[in-house]
């Protein structure tokens, strides 16, 4: 089903572009096998204590529905070595699927909640990511993504308390439950964490309408929006999208499990590529949604039968929109114009799949 005259991208070819991650939750990479030897580890007993009837409650109606199993989950991160553990384990995932550098999202206040010191979370997390680079080839940025289904007060204190610890974050996000939760809620947040030079990113119209991705922009000064879909809905807001060439960092296969999109040939990228949109592919809460970035190419690419232009296209995008420094940037769209040679739409069909087999 080729939309093109260029050859399909082959699935290794994929995996071996060099790409970023820039939407991504580190508690939604903690697979069943990881939850149980967690529990285990802690004494914890969960409501699902076998693979197999945990892994049944892994069918979602939409968002809501994933977020209940999701925080329950979260009840086996006890100790630094939990939140080390987790984060490695996402990190070596990462690196397989070809992520050269990761913008990784956590969720302090629902570590909070469940009386678990912020430090515990932020150290261990930060054990992991102090080794990436070396370790995986990752470099990693820290973003904290604050629950838009709790107050804004409880959002100020624990910001105050990260950045009082000095906590290695880069950014802010937004993020749970959405509809019903809108960028305006947020506003003192947004301007305290901009006053403390972070970064500013939000999930806006994943289930929620085009407006909250209008106000995450005009209200919270977010650069870049987590998700993004529901602006095609909009055409003004979209010719503002390209004007402004705002990133979104859209998950594929995390829209189709949660229903926001019918089928993965319903998905709206194609249509937002070609509008323009500064678009690039994440995998979300991978360990839910049936893959990490690599399987979100794969599974775009042989639905859509990109080509290697296109795949080329949403790693740039990656890299770019990224926070990463300027160098690190540099370096890695140093690595795809390698990648670029290798596998160019100039190249012969099946010369790319041959190089790479
Ligand atoms: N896809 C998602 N949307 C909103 N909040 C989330 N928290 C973790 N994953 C999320
Ligand atoms: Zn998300």
């Amino acid at each position: 089903m080729s939309h093109t005259s260029e050859p399909t991208v082959h699935p290794a070819a994929l995996l071996s572009l060099p790409k970023a991650e820039l939407h991504l939750h580190i508690e939604g990479t903690l697979e069943p096998e990881l939850i149980l030897e967690l529990a285990a580890r802690n004494g914890i007993t969960l409501p699902h204590p076998t693979l197999e009837v945990l892994r049944e409650q892994y069918e979602f109606s939409d968002l809501q529905s994933f977020l209940d199993l999701y925080y329950a989950n979260m009840a086996v991160l006890i100790t630094e070595a939990d939140f080390a553990d987790m984060t490695r384990a996402y990190l070596a995932r990462a690196r397989d699927s070809g992520v050269r550098h990761a913008e990784i999202m956590f969720d302090p206040q629902a570590h909070a909640a469940r009386g678990i010191e912020l430090s515990t979370a932020v150290n261990g997390i930060a054990a992991a990511l102090a080794s990436s680079e070396a370790e995986f080839g990752i470099s990693t940025v820290l973003i904290a993504a604050f629950l838009r289904d709790e107050t804004e007060e409880s959002a100020l204190e624990v910001l105050e308390a990260l950045l009082a610890m000095r906590a290695p974050i880069t950014g802010i996000g937004l993020d749970s439950a959405e509809v019903g939760h809108p960028p305006s809620k947020f506003i003192r947040l947004y301007k305290r964490a901009a006053e403390a030079g972070l970064r500013l990113t939000a999930h806006a119209g994943e289930e929620g309408p085009p407006s909250y991705v209008e106000d995450a922009l005009n209200l919270l000064g977010v650069e870049r929006i987590d998700h993004g879909i529901r602006a095609v809905e909009d055409r003004i807001l979209v010719k503002r999208l390209v004007r402004e060439q705002v990133p979104l960092t859209v998950c594929p296969l995390s829209n189709v499990r949660l229903r926001a999109v019918d089928t993965l040939a319903a998905h709206p990228l194609p249509q937002m590529i070609s509008a323009g949109l500064n678009v690039c592919i994440n995998s979300d809460d991978p360990a839910y949604f049936g893959g990490y970035v690599g399987a979100n190419f794969d599974a775009m690419a042989a639905e859509f039968a990109w080509d290697a232009a296109t795949a080329e296209l949403l790693a740039g995008n990656s890299i770019r929109s990224s926070f990463a420094p300027d160098a690190r940037k540099d370096a890695l769209l140093a690595e795809l114009a390698e990648w670029s040679t290798a596998h160019g739409t100039d190249l012969d069909p099946g010369q790319g799949a041959a190089r790479e087999s």
